[in-house]
């Protein structure tokens, strides 16, 4: 699966606007054919704070559909699929309240984001359960990737765990290419 931009259509009148955010019927279309089974929430106090780079290992990988609804998130996947031929690169984009895109992001990928704004809330939809022993991710700042966050003069805002994660150079990847290589979402 590729990683997709989603923008759902929104129906503005003289109250403001309307839009169907998720519709099993719509991925369908757009060739996700796994469900989702949990929705996750996360509000970032501060500008820059930076959650990622995340990945649960298989049997419990995760795709996830994201969305920001308060504020704006520069929100980024990173192939790691063995043996894809962009493996170790990376699509981003600028997820907002205003815009109301949506990044989808196939199991596979790391992911992760920067908030823009301070109060920042994100939604995402992932397909597999949270199993904390699956956990996974790779530095936010690993220079084989080499991302060109968007951040704040004082930096990002990490959790402790977050500080420490491997870098991808010392990293087996337990999940396999399946053909679709990684192209730009923007
Ligand atoms: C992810 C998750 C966390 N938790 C608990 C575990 C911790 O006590 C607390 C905070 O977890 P964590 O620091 O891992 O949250 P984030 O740093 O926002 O992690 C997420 O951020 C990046 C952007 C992702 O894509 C992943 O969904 C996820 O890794 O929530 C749960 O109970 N269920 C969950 O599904």
């Amino acid at each position: 699966m590729p990683v997709l931009l989603i923008t759902p259509r929104r129906f503005e009148d003289e109250r403001g606007w309307f839009s169907e955010t998720f519709s099993d019927r719509a991925i369908e279309a757009l060739g996700i054919t796994h469900p989702f089974v949990q929705d996750n929430h996360s509000m970032s106090r501060p500008v820059g704070t930076l959650r990622g780079l995340h990945y649960q290992a298989p049997p419990h990988a995760q795709a996830k559909l994201v969305r920001c609804v308060r504020g704006r998130i520069w929100d980024v996947a990173v192939d790691i699929r063995k043996g894809s031929p962009t493996y170790g690169q990376w699509t981003a984009a600028e997820l907002s309240a205003a815009n109301g895109s949506q990044l989808y992001v196939p199991a596979g990928f790391l992911h992760g984001f920067v908030t823009l704004e301070p109060d920042t809330e994100v939604i995402y939809k992932v397909s597999s359960y949270y199993a904390p022993e699956s956990d996974g991710g790779i530095a936010w700042n690993d220079p084989d990737i080499g991302l060109p966050w968007p951040l704040p003069e004082a930096g990002p805002t990490l959790s402790v765990k977050d500080g420490k994660l491997s870098s991808l150079a010392d990293f087996d990847s337990p999940f396999a290419y399946d053909g679709v290589p990684l192209t730009p979402v923007a």
